[in-house]
């Protein structure tokens, strides 16, 4: 007999309604099931998922003939969005399909997939991303691959459930105990550094992320050049080698002032320098990479391994940064990882987002020997109206501990999403943009 005050009664609802009934959910649920009122939806979900407890069943015969019902986006502050992808097993699975600030057209990219998948087996995931992907003729790209990133993440949440394991074991399981993450530091205009930086550290990380430099002209000067060098002087200065950074070139930097910045960087000895220059200017990488001993890393602005094929070709990354919300999600992110170690490059995946895109991540890093690093959003500058786990109920399985995070023990992606809440939210959508910079002279700068 289990004692009503031990369960919460809305707790119990949310996991019924995601999937995640356990054992002890199942027994409280039978026990009190009249106490809840529940409705007739409820009730079957709650017996499909007693069977699936309970059952001696095979797995496969309950969920033989699972089908996908509905896709539901939710634009909620700061600047993600989620999707729920609803079974009418009453299994439901989350994804963030979001390109930061184009968050409507993603959404849009999202509905019109709806084709490929309403009414068909989420067990399907590898068919139904070569649907997505194929399908409409035209392909790759921020929003497209944006758009099956998140509903794949979604799929595979939903497969986890299914089968009541993490997504990491039905991917061969654990290669690690736990992962290393980092913390950004600095802002867009990096500045306080130092502060933030010894905060940081206070909490338990010792690796760091910033931002180079501003706004830098094609051509800058000596000035602009020192000032920059000058900021990570300061950061050697204050904590010697007791930490690492990465250094964000942010796309800012053209390709001839990265060979200038690189070179008088090199004394302070960074953890690796990203997007040194601009993704459409790949070719450079190798010879950038043969001008300094600094690892060179990028990646979160291409969007499938058909991207990422030339640049592992041409050579000059140490590091390879996909996005799981912006290439393809989990099923293509953990082909983009294997195709990096055969070249002996590292996988630090790019994850500036919100919790499901972190859980994503963390999936593809637990199952891949080169995962080196996790960016993860604690306290990013992006952060305004909303902080990392603000939608999550199992908010203590994402604690990091001296930088590093255990996996997540719960099926699927591992994460509880508070549904309410998001809901809540997604009635007041925020409209993040990033800023558009200018030069000095008025032209378009990079941000
Ligand atoms: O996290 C990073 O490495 C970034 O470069 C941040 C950038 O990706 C913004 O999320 C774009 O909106
Ligand atoms: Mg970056």
């Amino acid at each position: 007999m289990v004692i009503i005050n031990l369960f919460n009664v809305d707790i119990f609802r949310q996991r019924l309604r995601s999937g995640m009934v356990t054992d002890a959910d199942a027994e409280f649920g039978t026990v009190h099931v009249f106490h809840f009122h529940m409705g007739i939806h409820e009730l079957f979900i709650f017996a499909v998922q007693l069977i699936r407890l309970h059952s001696c069943w095979s797995l496969e015969h309950l969920t033989a003939s699972m089908k996908i019902t509905k896709l539901t986006t939710y634009r909620i502050a700061p600047r993600w969005m989620l999707l729920k992808i609803d079974t009418d097993a009453g299994i439901v699975g989350w994804g963030e399909p979001i390109i930061e600030g184009r968050a409507r057209t993603v959404e849009m990219a999202v509905q019109e997939m709806q084709p490929y998948l309403i009414g068909q087996d989420p067990a399907r995931i590898n068919d139904l991303w070569h649907a997505m992907y194929r399908g409409g003729f035209y392909r790759g790209g921020s929003i497209l691959m944006s758009a099956i990133a998140g509903i794949d993440q979604a799929l595979w949440d939903i497969k986890g459930k299914v089968h009541g394991v993490p997504v990491y074991q039905l991917l061969g399981g654990l290669v690690r105990d736990r992962m290393k993450t980092y913390s950004w530091v600095g802002g867009d205009r990096p500045s306080d550094v130092i502060a933030g930086i010894t905060s940081l550290r206070n909490a338990g990380f010792d690796t760091f992320k910033l931002n180079g430099t501003e706004e830098l002209g094609m051509i800058d000067s000596a000035m602009a050049i020192d000032a920059a060098v000058e900021r990570i002087a300061e950061i050697r200065a204050a904590f010697g080698s007791t930490i690492e950074f990465g250094i964000d070139f942010h796309g800012r930097v053209s390709a001839p002032m990265a060979k200038v910045l690189l070179r008088e960087l090199e004394p302070y000895r960074p953890l690796f320098v990203e997007e040194p220059v601009l993704a459409e200017q790949a070719e450079y990488y190798p010879r950038l990479a043969n001008s300094t001993s600094i690892p060179l890393a990028a990646g979160e602005r291409m969007y499938s391994r058909f991207d990422f094929k030339n640049v592992f070709h041409q050579g000059g990354l140490s590091i390879v940064q996909p996005d799981l919300s912006h290439a393809g999600g989990i099923t293509e992110c953990c082909k983009i990882a294997a195709m990096a170690e055969a070249y002996e490059i590292a996988l630090a995946p790019h994850c500036p987002l919100g919790p499901i895109a972190l859980a994503a991540c963390l999936q593809v890093d637990f199952v891949s020997h080169n995962a080196v690093l996790q960016e993860q959003s604690i306290g990013i500058h992006y952060n305004q109206g909303a902080e990392l786990l603000d939608y999550v109920i199992n908010r203590e399985d994402f604690k990091i501990t001296n930088g590093y995070i255990a996996p997540f023990p719960k099926p699927g992606l591992g994460v509880e999403i508070d549904e309410e809440r998001v809901i809540a939210a997604s009635l007041n959508p925020p409209d993040w943009r990033n800023p558009l910079w200018r030069h000095a002279d008025g032209s378009v700068a990079e941000w």
